[in-house]
Order: C-alpha cells, then sequence, then structure tokens
C-alpha cells in the first residue's frame, strides 16, 4: 500500500473528558479523562497506520509539550516530519456527556512565522519529491497561516499529479476548495459556510455537494453524523452520481474524529484500490464503530463484519 502524507497545520494534544451531565457554571466531575495526541490530520495518520499504510506526519508542532506527540507518533508507527515552533501545540477540550452530547472547546493555536512557513514549505516540497500515493490536509489554520497559503500547498500537490484530500473549515475551507483538490469531506455545518448561507434539509446540502464536483472536485464526501455520509463524484463520462450510506445505530460514547475516522476508512479503500461501494460501506462503518469509545478508528469489538453488513447504501436520483 502506498505512502501517505498527513499534514496538521494546527494539531492538538486533545483533553478527552467524559462526564453525566454538563452543567455550565457548577463544579462537573468527570467520570473519565484522558489526554491524546491528535488534531484531524494526526487522527487520519493513525487511522491509516493502523490500516496498514506507511505514513509520514507533518506540520507545526510545539516544542515545549512535543514529547507527548513523539511518543505517540512512536506509538502509531508514523514517521514525525513536524517542523517544531516555538512554545506549546494548543490543548483541545472535548466534553462527552453520557448523552453522547459532545461539546468541543478549540483554541486558536500558536503563531506560525514567516521562516516556519518557509521550513514547512522546503519539507513538504522534499516529501511530495518522494510521490506519496496521497496527501491528506486536515483541520484549522494556526495564526500566522491565511487560507491562500493552504491553497497554494494544494495547487502544489496537484502540479505534482498526486491525490490531495481536504478536510478543513470556513475560510480555510473556501481557499481550499477553490485550488480544487481531489477529494474533500466538508460535514453539514462546513459545507453552509462555503455556500455562505443556512443549508435547509437534505435536498439544498446535495445540490451544494454537487455544485463542488461539477467544479471540478472528483470525489466530495459529505458526513452528516449519525445520518451518515453521501458521496457524491463524477462517472468517466462526466455525469454526477451521488450514493448515500446509512450506518447502524450504536450506543453512542464520544464522536470525537468521527469524521477523521470517516476519511482515513475512505481513503484506504481508494489506495486499496476497492469499489466505491465497498469503500463507502467500510469507511461508515469504521466511523460507527469509532464513535462507541474515546478516540478514533477501530474499536476492540468483534462485530465489525456485522457493522458492515448493516450500513444501508442507496443511489440518490
Ligand atoms: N451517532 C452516530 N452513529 C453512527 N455513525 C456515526 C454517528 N456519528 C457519526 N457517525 C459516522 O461518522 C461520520 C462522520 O461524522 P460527522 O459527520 O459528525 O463528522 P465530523 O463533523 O467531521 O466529525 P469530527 O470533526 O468530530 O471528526 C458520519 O458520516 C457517520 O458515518
Ligand atoms: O480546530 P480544528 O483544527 O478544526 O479541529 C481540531 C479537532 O477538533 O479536530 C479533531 C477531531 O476531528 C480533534 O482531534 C481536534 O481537537
Amino acid at each position: 500500500m502506498g505512502e501517505v502524507l498527513a499534514l496538521s497545520l494546527n494539531p492538538a494534544l486533545d483533553l478527552s473528558v467524559a462526564l453525566d451531565t454538563l452543567t455550565p457554571g457548577t463544579v462537573n466531575r468527570a467520570s473519565e479523562s484522558r489526554m491524546s495526541a491528535a488534531g484531524k490530520g494526526n487522527n487520519v495518520a493513525r487511522v491509516l497506520a493502523a490500516l496498514g499504510h506507511e505514513v509520514t506526519v507533518s506540520g507545526f508542532l510545539g516544542r515545549d509539550n512535543a514529547g507527548v506527540f513523539e511518543r505517540a507518533f512512536a506509538d502509531w508507527g508514523v514517521i514525525d516530519e513536524f517542523v517544531r515552533v516555538p512554545g506549546d501545540t494548543r490543548i483541545n477540550i472535548k466534553l462527552a456527556e453520557q448523552s453522547g452530547r459532545v461539546s468541543d472547546i478549540n483554541a486558536a493555536g500558536a503563531s506560525i512565522s514567516a521562516e516556519a512557513w518557509q521550513q514547512l514549505e522546503q519539507r513538504f516540497d522534499k516529501q511530495l519529491a518522494r510521490s506519496p500515493a496521497a496527501v491528506v490536509i486536515a483541520g484549522s489554520l494556526p495564526p500566522g497561516v491565511v487560507p491562500e497559503q493552504l491553497g497554494r500547498l494544494i495547487v502544489l500537490v496537484r502540479e505534482r499529479g498526486i491525490p490531495v484530500w481536504l478536510d478543513t473549515s470556513g475560510e480555510a475551507l473556501i481557499a481550499g476548495l477553490k485550488a480544487c483538490p481531489t477529494a474533500a469531506k466538508p460535514n453539514e455545518h462546513e459545507l453552509a459556510e462555503w455556500v455562505g448561507t443556512a443549508l435547509n434539509g437534505e435536498a439544498e446540502q446535495l445540490a451544494a455537494a454537487r455544485q463542488l464536483v461539477e467544479s471540478g472536485i472528483d470525489d466530495l464526501f459529505l458526513s452528516l453524523g449519525e445520518r451518515g455520509v453521501c458521496w457524491c463524484y463524477r462517472t468517466p463520462d462526466g455525469q454526477t452520481m451521488m450514493l448515500r450510506a446509512r450506518p447502524p445505530q450504536v450506543r453512542v460514547v464520544n464522536t470525537v474524529g468521527a469524521g477523521d475516522t470517516l476519511l482515513a476508512g475512505l481513503l484506504h479503500a481508494r489506495l486499496s484500490q476497492w469499489s466505491g461501494e465497498a469503500g463507502l460501506r467500510f469507511a461508515t462503518a469504521l466511523s460507527a464503530d469509532a464513535v462507541r469509545r474515546i478516540g478514533v478508528g477501530r474499536s476492540d469489538g468483534d462485530d465489525f463484519a456485522t457493522l458492515c453488513e448493516q450500513v444501508r447504501l442507496e443511489a440518490v436520483s
């Protein structure tokens, strides 16, 4: 299986807190808390490495708390090509209630200097020269990095004929989509940000997904939380098609990183040259499996084959 380069320009340490019910303004007692190396690109990298891919991770890491990431990268078996910057990598707080509701508090991240950006670009160029099978760019941009810089990275990858998969939000998503990545995975809120107005119902969401594919993106995966995922793509004869996957019902513990698990599963299937249907089924089951516990990727459960069977695929007309 080909090598993957996963870029997290703004990685994070996730402090995941499980509690019965969150009551703002009071002392809340956690039933469990855990700190882990994360950020969207790193989460995708972790899942891909567990699925057997050779993965290089890159982006910016704060020097002062880099140790937690370095230990995690060694544990996951990924190659660390992060540029070290002064200070700490941000800590994001994930509050997961018994009901399955999650509240995220995401920090802005350390500011990136022009010099650090230059270092990143130089490394990126070398990494691309090794012709990875795919590049994933995922997560928000840190202060000091403007959306156009993300667009430039995407163009650099595409110029080399390497597939680039994008998962980001807000202005970064708008600039990133303009640069025409091979694939993108917005959730419904991110897609509405791209459109610039609220999307009322699935018909409007699917129309926006279609518009993106018709603008030149090969594969658009619109993730819809517990409602599953819609894959919009262009056939070799230029038609736009849509396939919908509905996940099985599972007991939700923590949904953080479900989108990253989904993206990793989809890319794994693509790099393994599975059919689109098989890939969508696998990735939907993988992300449903992931929400049953804290963390990304496959759980220890022995019912994964059943989860795959329970995913419902349907063509969208
Ligand atoms: N409650 C759930 N039950 C089953 N599957 C789920 C559930 N929530 C999410 N999933 C699966 O995970 C996928 C991704 O979820 P979602 O759309 O919430 O991604 P996201 O917003 O990008 O998440 P994140 O940013 O936390 O990674 C969904 O398409 C679905 O397949
Ligand atoms: O602030 P961003 O970069 O948009 O998202 C960061 C983040 O919420 O995404 C991951 C889940 O997808 C978490 O590990 C991480 O904390």
